[in-house]
């Protein structure tokens, strides 16, 4: 429970700092001229580099070996980061047609997807409650979006009319987000891995999709972003920051998607925004609207719920392995009259043992 608690935060404070400094690199006008920087790929690029820079470290310091993966785990890995890599510029080009809101609205709903793509591509089950999880924590999120006050909406960025169109390439990259994290969970049921193996080798991948893209002699992009840097130096220290949170924040995520899986992940990653706005009502007494605060039950209703079961489920665990060692333990006692072999037991059944030794 501590673990989580852990990567939730780490998830929220790296990720608060990489949405500030993505919203400055992509909005704000640099230099003189006043111009902002579009070059999205490169963005993303540096990331990715940056983020398999600090999982090799990572794995390198802690002695772990990064042997070769499968050719079957490596086309895994190639797959998943082409559907990445494909999924961000969806994001981006249905910025132009709907406005930030919306966009965040929409995006709300990513269990939906991800617990979808799970079923429909690899035939998983869920119990029932975690239907009613997802239910729930996407209702409250999205209706806690959607009851924001007026005023919220306005000045935002984009501010384009939101059109069917634009809804459509959400929806596309959904639908990729879904396929990523259900692959994601395939591989980690499939093959030995860790998160921090899977980050390095998913993100090199990346890497490698964006260079060959970049570097295609018909795409005038890299050159254009570099020029871009040389004239407006300010926007490389924001580009590494960026880079950096989002490295820092994929540990986290890889971390979670590891012990936990994908619908955890996402559970952390789309309350992300709510709880920000709940900090922020805390820290600088903001108001909520009654709706806005019955949306939070609902969210703290789906993950209590989540919680609860899981808690019940592992007193349950805990309970038959502890009667399954006092089995173990009554016999031992029982085949050895001096009770010297029980010394070897955890210190569960050790305890066990004083109340069953008396018997003997
Ligand atoms: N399953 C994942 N695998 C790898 N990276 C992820 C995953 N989920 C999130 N990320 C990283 O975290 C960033 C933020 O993710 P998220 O909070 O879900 O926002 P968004 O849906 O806008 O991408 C992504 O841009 C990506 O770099």
């Amino acid at each position: 429970m501590l673990r989580l608690a852990g990567c939730v935060a780490g998830i929220y404070s790296c990720f608060l700092t990489w949405g500030y400094y993505q919203e400055k690199v992509s909005t704000t006008p640099y230099g003189q001229d006043a111009l902002k920087f579009k070059f999205f790929i490169i963005l993303n690029l540096a990331q990715s580099l940056c983020a398999a820079t600090v999982a090799f470290l990572y794995l390198t310091l802690q002695g772990k070996s990064l042997s070769r993966p499968s050719s079957s785990l490596t086309f895994k890995y190639l797959q998943v980061a082409l559907i990445g890599v494909i999924a961000s510029p969806f994001s981006y080009a249905a910025l132009k047609h709907i406005d930030y809101p919306t966009m965040i609205l929409t995006k709300s709903c990513k269990l939906v997807p991800v617990m979808l793509m799970n079923i429909l591509l690899y035939r998983r089950k869920f119990p029932t409650y975690k239907y009613i999880c997802v239910a729930l924590v996407t209702i409250g999120v999205s209706g806690f979006m959607l009851f924001a006050p007026m005023d919220d909406h306005k000045g935002k960025k984009g501010a384009a009319a939101s059109s069917l169109y634009g809804l459509f390439l959400v929806a596309i990259n959904l639908t990729l987000d879904g396929v990523t994290n259900s692959t994601q969970d395939q591989i980690f049921h499939a093959y030995k891995v860790t998160g921090q193996q899977m980050m390095f080798f998913m993100n090199l991948c990346m890497s490698a999709y964006m260079a060959i893209w970049l570097l295609n002699p018909f795409n005038p992009e890299l050159g254009q972003a570099l020029a871009f840097c040389q004239t407006h130096p300010a926007i490389i220290k924001d580009i590494a920051m960026f880079s950096i949170c989002g490295a820092l924040g994929q540990c986290f995520i890889f971390y979670t998607l590891e012990q936990y899986g994908s619908l955890s992940l996402v559970t952390v990653t789309v309350t992300r925004k709510l709880f920000t706005i709940l900090l922020s009502v805390v820290a600088y007494g903001h108001q909520l609207t009654l709706q806005q605060w019955s949306m939070v039950a609902v969210v703290f209703s789906g993950i209590g719920l989540e919680a609860y079961v899981k808690r019940s489920e592992k007193l349950q665990k805990m309970a038959a392995a502890s009667s399954i060692t006092t089995t173990k333990t009554e016999k031992v006692i029982q085949g050895s009259p001096t009770g010297a072999t029980t010394t070897t037991i955890t210190s569960t059944t050790r305890q066990r043992t004083t109340i069953v030794a008396p018997k003997n």
